[in-house]
């Protein structure tokens, strides 16, 4: 192993234990209404949350409901295909495209995460595509969506390159859907519904504690589909997690360590899980959307500071996803 993938995975790797939960911390809720007229205002109010916590939601985002709930209701409609649908889009590892279920090892747990995805990484989706007679409408839903998961990401990520001294558009250069270097991912997420019989079993998680190995991601999540709690690295001695209050009509964002590396860690990534129900929760499956912004393949991650040795966003990524065997 090279030095430059240590510190992420020994820091994953410590992160196992079940620990106890704070609601002290704030995950703030921030309006990007007006965003334009408005960008200075929430260039520091992300900047504030980003570094204090790490965590934060935006609302007023401006993807309208319909739109949300519609890519929630696909998803399910997916993951109900019967397996041997399914299985004809097998996750290739090493590329962020495809379905997988129950192959996510984290290197906190151990143990692998009790769940299903399907990855839509856009370069990527040869004979990924369920048909029109299989699942009508899937792709287009699909597409649209990540194109405006896409453009929100690159509205927040403008602030935090303002806000880091670089040109407003200098990440949006850096995540270009145009090419074949490409590597944002929109990942649906489907998480089990958790057996009775297993209730208290703490070997169990929807997904083990971790840190995304992006720059930044979005995460949709449905009203009272909780279970995602967070842990600021720099309290990581602590183990106290905060849960997030999920809402439809919130997108909860966080740093990825491809941007703390960036940053040379003014924007540090955030540890964070899902963790299983508990006696007199709900059982029920629970979804998730995720959009990861990477860098495109070929992007040279350098820190300003050289507090990280320079790699490509490709180098980068490969070893994260080896090390959770996807
Ligand atoms: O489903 C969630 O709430 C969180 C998912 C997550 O952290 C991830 O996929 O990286
Ligand atoms: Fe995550």
């Amino acid at each position: 192993m090279t030095s430059y993938d240590m510190t992420e995975l020994n820091r994953e790797s410590q992160m196992g234990a079940v620990g106890t939960e704070t609601t002290d911390r704030e995950v703030r809720r921030i309006s990007i209404a007006d965003f334009e007229e408005r960008f200075d205002e929430i260039a520091d109010e992300l900047w504030a949350a980003a570094t204090d916590i790490g965590f934060f939601q935006v609302v007023d985002h401006g993807i309208p409901q319909d739109i949300v709930d519609g890519v929630f209701a696909m998803a399910n409609k997916f993951f109900h295909l019967p397996t041997e649908v399914k299985e004809q889009f097998p996750l290739k590892k090493g590329t962020n495209a495809g379905w997988e279920f129950a192959s996510q090892v984290r290197p906190s747990t151990g143990t692998a995460d009790q769940k299903e995805s399907y990855q839509y990484t856009k370069p990527r989706m040869d004979g990924l595509w369920p048909s029109e007679d299989e699942l009508a409408g899937f792709r287009s839903t699909v597409e649209d969506f990540e194109a405006r998961c896409w453009k929100i990401a690159m509205d927040l990520l403008g602030c935090f390159a303002v806000k880091l001294g670089l040109d407003r558009d200098f990440f949006t250069k850096a995540h270009d859907p145009s090419s074949d270097t490409y590597q944002s991912t929109l990942r649906l997420l489907y998480y089990y519904a958790f057996p009775e019989e297993m209730l208290g079993d703490h070997s169990i998680w929807r997904a083990g504690a971790h840190t995304d190995f992006d720059a930044l991601t979005l995460l949709f999540q449905r009203d009272g589909q909780g279970g995602l709690q967070v842990l600021p690295g720099a309290e990581m001695a602590g183990q106290e997690w905060t849960p997030v209050t999920p809402s439809d009509d919130a997108i909860t964002c966080n740093i990825g360590d491809m941007l703390m590396r960036w940053s040379d860690d003014k924007l540090p990534s955030n540890f964070h899980r899902v963790r299983p129900p508990r006696e007199g929760e709900s059982l029920d499956a629970r979804q998730s959307i995720a959009f990861f912004a990477q860098a495109n393949t070929d992007v040279l991650i350098e820190s300003p500071e050289g507090k990280y040795p320079p790699l490509t966003a490709a180098e980068y990524l490969a070893q994260r996803l080896k090390a959770n065997n996807v």
